[in-house]
């Protein structure tokens, strides 16, 4: 059991809306949203639009469509950092007036030159501080007309240590942090000063995010200290890696959340994956969102890069399409059916038929286009009927044709009767199940002919055996 924080908790996910929601980013947002349920906290989405070229509406709401399919509600927002500009501004100005930021006049190619120079050196290639007020210190005269840029007045000695709950202690010597760029010539801030301003405002009390911001931390870390707000806890998720090794992201291998509902895969299977790939609890690999709310903690998340596999999500698929209702199921197969031409009229009932058959299917899809049997009219491939249909089975169908009409429509009677006409002629199962298949259903793999003809009806199964005696 974890000991819950002193504060109430609050988390929030924090996404660039340049594109569709990832298994990264749905990780992310998985285990943000975890964590504050476990502790009855508040979840926050906050979208980070300040890249205006890469940033588009559509984007933003693929990630809401992708949060919403997997169930992630957020408690609060989402708030836009395009909708926060006045309040950034107005930090820009608390900390000038404080003195921990500063007007800086070097042009980029001033700075360039700058680094270009401690490369040669063999340093660290760094801005170097002309424009940084110190005491005693007199700055360059203002080149005229010139717009300066805002810096952080980063510290200029000591460590910058936190102790990140996936990756332990951390420690970044203040000598490897510029002194950053806060708010560019024309007043706009800039992304670590918005995030830790947001992080401030919100009262986040734990940053859950992938380990590819772990070079912002530190000067996250210093602004906050810098404007007198509270660290929150860090902890920095491995990232997820394609069947190729590399990163998954929206420009290599990652596909939207969204293709998984498309390819027949369910909001409960892809929660239990994504749990499942950088969280352990003991050896439980099939688990609830409940279940994983209940058991989530900072302590088990896995510190080493996780690969997706996705033979591991089918299979967990597999296990939820056969814990989900049939109605539900069917619901979601219906469109797909449709498309293909399927005939619901005087059609057995399809939740019905999906239960039959959905022991064996890892998707929906799969599920859909098995339970087509049922809804369509069957045309047996010729050269399989002349195989199967021979003149030593003819005579068993037809008394087959006749029971079916005085026979308890149950699958147990079926199956009794159809025992019995084998006896009588003499015939193996097969020989008599797979002409019925290709007569009744157009094909010759289907579940067990007693339950298929059951499920069909008297009435379907007598006209389509009729048809060929
Ligand atoms: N492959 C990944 N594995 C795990 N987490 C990831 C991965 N990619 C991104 N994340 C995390 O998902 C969250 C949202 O990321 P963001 O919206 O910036 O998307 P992104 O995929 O990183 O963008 P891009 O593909 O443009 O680099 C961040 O916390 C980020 O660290």
């Amino acid at each position: 059991m974890t000991t819950a924080p002193a504060t109430p908790v609050r988390t929030r996910f924090a996404p660039s809306p340049t594109g569709f929601l990832h298994l990264g980013g749905a990780r992310t947002a998985l285990y943000s949203w975890a964590y504050a349920r476990h502790f009855g906290g508040t979840f926050v989405l906050r979208i980070e639009d300040t890249d205006l070229e890469r940033s588009t509406p559509e984007a933003v709401q693929a990630i809401i469509d992708g949060m919403q399919w997997l169930g992630l509600d957020h408690d609060e927002g989402p708030f836009y950092q395009m909708q926060r500009m006045d309040r950034y501004r107005e930090v820009i100005a608390q900390m000038l007036a404080a003195g921990t930021a500063y007007h800086c006049y070097s042009t980029p190619e001033e700075v360039e030159a700058m680094r270009e120079r401690f490369r040669a050196a063999g340093e660290k290639p760094r801005y170097d501080g002309t424009w940084r007020p110190e005491e005693g210190k007199a700055l360059p005269a203002i080149p005229e007309g010139r717009k300066p840029v805002v810096r952080f007045k980063n510290p200029l000695d000591g460590d910058v240590t936190w102790n990140d709950v996936v990756k332990g202690t951390i420690t970044i010597s203040n000598k490897e942090l510029d002194d950053l760029i806060i708010a560019r010539t024309d007043g706009t801030p800039t992304y670590n000063f918005c995030v830790a301003v947001d992080d401030w405002d919100m009262r986040i009390t734990h940053v859950l995010r992938g380990d590819d911001h772990v070079n912002n931390t530190p000067r996250q870390i210093n602004i906050l200290r810098a404007i007198g707000a509270p660290l929150p806890e860090y902890g920095h998720l491995p990232m997820i890696l394609g069947s190729d090794g590399q990163k998954l992201s929206k420009r290599h291998g990652a596909v939207s959340v969204m293709e998984y509902p498309a390819q027949g895969f369910l909001p409960e299977a892809m929660l239990n994956y994504l749990a499942r790939l950088g969280w352990s609890h003991g050896d439980d690999e099939v688990f609830s969102m409940d279940q994983f709310c209940e058991w989530f903690n900072l302590e088990h998340l896995t510190a080493s890069a996780a690969q997706f596999n996705n033979e591991k999500l089918a299979w967990l698929n597999n296990h939820w399409i056969k814990q989900a209702d049939n109605g539900r199921l069917a619901e979601l197969a219906k469109p797909r059916m449709l498309a293909a031409g399927a005939q619901f009229d005087g059609a057995p009932d399809l939740a019905t038929v999906l239960a039959l058959l959905k022991e064996r299917t890892n998707t929906v899809n799969e599920l859909a286009d098995a339970a087509m049997l049922f809804y369509r009219q069957p045309q047996p491939d010729e050269a399989l009927m002349t195989q199967h249909f021979t003149d030593a089975v003819k005579p068993a169908l037809a008394q087959f044709a006749e029971r079916i009409q005085t026979v308890e429509w149950t699958k147990e009677a079926i199956a009794a009767m159809i025992k019995e006409v084998l006896a009588a002629h003499g015939l193996k199962m097969p020989q008599m199940a797979m002409p019925l298949r290709l007569i009744v259903t157009g094909q010759l793999q289907t579940p067990a002919i007693d339950a298929v003809l059951q499920l069909f009806g008297r009435d379907t199964v007598a006209a389509r055996v009729a048809k060929y005696l």
